[in-house]
């Protein structure tokens, strides 16, 4: 197993990351104080219950512990105030307390509306992440928290930090290939922001973590986890530095919201907005070759790169307005300066956001 730290004073946590790590977590939550005498909530979707949730729930009790369990429906749409509304029912109705924790077990999904719901209920107790996709290696690490509005993805939410997290990566063998490429693109993003050499590392072993390759796996989740963590150490509340993870998220999001939330997951909505920072960096004088390199990178993990055509731009350029980086009137992009390099731009137009929204629609 091996293990990583989120400094962060007297919040600070590990990452346990290792193939079946999950048959431990009796274990690990009485290491971490979170005591068999209040009751505990687990929180999963459908899917990922079908695979796990008995085995935990088993392994749970058998180490003494009181198990409520919520399972969502799988999906973006999950993520919405309605559904939190009923973890919180679910953890009444169980009796939970201020000693007790949440668990969450799944994908980004499941991580920020249990984290919402622990951060939320009785103005906050204890909870856990215990990610299965690979994705999640985003979402578990660093306490962003958050249910979605119609116009706006993330906007309603809280930074409350976990206990641990908990990363068995043999739980990622079940993953649908569609969400491998989707997690890869938010994997591949943490080279973008911090790390040229991992970002040359992906690509000459995109085969082999498309393939679920062990331990190729298990290298990428741990350099991808390590800069969540090294960023999030420095900047918890997105004070400055921690903007950088939000590399492609500005039109991503948009992206995200404009559809529904049922077209685009988010690790594609990713992909496109990390091509149109990427378009904008040259825009702004780099070379072109960024986005040449960054749209090569994603096609070749078999992303999309380009929006959907039958998206309104209109409904693009205001759904941006609602970017939470966007302040006092302007628009703040996070733009690669190098492959491994980016920086925070607040001289980004509208005008220039348009016609690349613009032409991200009308080529292949
Ligand atoms: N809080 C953060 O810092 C942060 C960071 C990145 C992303 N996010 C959020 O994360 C969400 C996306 O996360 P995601 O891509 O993990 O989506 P997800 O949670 O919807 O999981 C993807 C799909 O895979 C299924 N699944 C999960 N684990 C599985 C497994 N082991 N085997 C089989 N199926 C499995 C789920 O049921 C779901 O259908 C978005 O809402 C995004 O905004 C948050
Ligand atoms: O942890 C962060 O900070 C990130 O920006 C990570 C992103 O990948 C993630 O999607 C996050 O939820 C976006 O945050 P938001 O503040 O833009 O909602
Ligand atoms: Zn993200």
């Amino acid at each position: 197993m091996k293990q990583l730290t989120v400094d962060l004073g007297e919040r600070s946590y590990p990452i346990y990351i290792g193939e079946g790590i999950i048959s431990g977590l009796a274990a690990t939550l009485a290491n971490h104080k979170i005591g068999t005498k209040s009751p505990i909530l687990v929180v999963t979707d459908e899917n990922v219950a079908k695979f796990y949730l008995a085995q935990v729930k088993d392994s749970l009790e058998a180490g003494g512990y009181r198990v409520a369990t919520a399972v969502v429906a799988p999906g973006e749409k999950s993520k919405s105030l309605a559904v939190l509304e009923d973890m919180i029912t679910v953890a009444l109705e169980a009796g939970l307390d201020r000693s007790s924790a949440v668990i969450a077990i799944g994908g980004g999904v499941v991580g920020d509306l249990a984290g919402f719901v622990a951060a939320s209920y009785m103005r906050g107790i204890r909870f856990v992440q215990i990610p299965t996709t690979i994705l999640a290696h985003d979402s578990s690490v660093g306490g962003k928290v958050a249910v979605n509005h119609r116009l706006a993805k993330n906007v309603i939410g809280a930074f409350h930090q976990p206990e641990f997290v908990l990363y068995d990566t043999a739980t990622l063998k079940t993953l649908p290939e569609r969400e491998i490429r989707a997690g890869l693109s938010e994997l591949v993003k943490e080279g973008f922001i911090w790390d040229r050499e991992f970002v040359e590392w992906f690509d000459a072993n995109t085969d082999k973590l498309l393939a679920l390759d062990s331990e190729a796996l298990a290298h990428a989740l741990y350099i991808g986890c390590g800069v969540k963590a090294t960023v999030v150490s420095q900047d918890e509340r997105e004070g400055g530095l921690r903007a950088i993870l939000n590399l492609g998220h500005t039109i991503g999001h948009a992206l995200e919201a404009v559809s529904g939330y049922d077209e685009l997951l988010h690790g594609e909505a990713i992909a496109i907005g990390m091509v149109g920072a990427a378009m904008l960096s040259e825009k702004l004088g780099n070379p072109g070759s960024i986005a040449v390199e960054t749209e090569r990178i994603l096609r070749k993990l078999g992303l999309p790169v380009r929006i959907p055509s039958h998206l309104d731009t209109d409904a693009i350029m205001s759904a941006l307005m609602h970017d939470k980086k966007f302040k006092e009137g302007t628009m703040v992009f996070i733009i690669p300066t190098a492959i491994g390099e980016v920086e925070i731009n607040s001289n980004v137009s509208s005008v220039w956001v348009r016609e690349i929204v613009e032409r991200l629609k009308g080529e292949a």
